[in-house]
């Protein structure tokens, strides 16, 4: 599923591109043997592995030809292609516009999966919540809250010894609720529905067309990535990490850039055997 947020979106992706800034610096890890597009369904983190981390959510910087790249990989895979983000679908849309691809945001409380383009959404989190969790980020310096509506991320990369103290002082203001929990990043404590994650989320996407009936590829960075990658392994799935092997992977790319190489290829091969 690819919306059209631009007119042209469609027929630009269909056009085919080399991406020639994507080349491997090393070979791909022995577990991607066998992925590609026309049999597999891809579930991708964005923030530390399609992109390289900076030191604020606005800061990032997409690759030029990014978002080609991943709307011709959605093309040679039928649709079967989302994004699985703890960012809004709302932001994901504006990094890699003019595209707008089935996704996952906020973790899973955001969802995107008609051809219409709907975003299905949890509710957002009670104000007295969010209040109450801007507050404690206040009371540290250098800290701030990232307000998501279903959910609230609490970034300390510039003040990472905080974590421990900010931590706690999370964790005590969720002791009485059983529906949000805190969900550790990178830098970055989550306030967020304790029902939805990466894996609701990949099961959602599996039960449906184009994604049901494919091998489900997850790759990710981070513990927020872990229910994904139990998900598409309960589902005979693989599980990818990027940077450092994580819990349930069977393999890791090195980072983002590789990333990129590894979707690049997927997207040529199936181009280079219709000729
Ligand atoms: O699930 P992801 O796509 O990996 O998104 C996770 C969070 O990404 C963003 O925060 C992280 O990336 C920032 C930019 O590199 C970085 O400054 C921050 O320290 C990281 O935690 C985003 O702001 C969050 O809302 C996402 O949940």
């Amino acid at each position: 599923m690819l919306t059209q947020l631009h007119p042209s979106a469609t027929r630009e992706a269909s056009a085919g591109q080399a991406f020639e800034g994507h080349r491997p610096d090393a070979p791909f890890p022995a577990a991607c043997a066998g992925v590609r597009a026309d049999t597999h369904a891809f579930f991708l983190d964005v923030d530390g592995s399609l992109i390289d981390i900076a030191d604020h959510p606005d800061a990032v910087e997409v690759p030029e030809d990014l978002p080609q790249l991943l709307a011709a990989l959605a093309e040679q895979a039928d649709g079967a292609l989302a994004l699985v983000s703890g960012r809004t679908i709302q932001a994901l849309d504006i990094l890699l516009h003019p595209f707008g691809f089935a996704a996952a945001g906020s973790h899973g409380a955001q969802m995107r999966l008609e051809p219409d383009g709907r975003i299905l959404s949890a509710p957002a989190l009670d104000t007295a919540l969010a209040d109450a969790v801007k507050e404690v980020a206040d009371g540290f310096d250098g800290v701030f809250a990232e307000d998501k509506g279903t959910a609230i991320a609490v970034h300390y990369r510039a003040v990472p010894d905080a974590a421990p103290s900010l931590r706690r002082a999370l964790l005590e203001l969720l002791r009485a609720r059983q529906d949000v929990r805190l969900m550790p990043g990178h830098c970055v404590f989550e306030v967020k529905p304790a029902s939805l994650d990466k894996g609701t989320a990949v099961a959602d996407f599996m039960a449906r067309a184009p994604f049901a009936g494919r091998v489900p590829v997850f790759i990710g960075d981070d513990v927020t990535d872990e229910a994904g990658f139990g998900a598409v392994a309960a589902r005979g799935g693989l599980a990818l990490a990027v940077g450092s092997p994580r819990p349930g992977t069977q393999g890791v790319l090195a980072d983002p850039r590789s990333v990129r190489a590894f979707l690049t290829h997927l997207a040529a091969v199936p181009q280079q055997r219709r000729r």
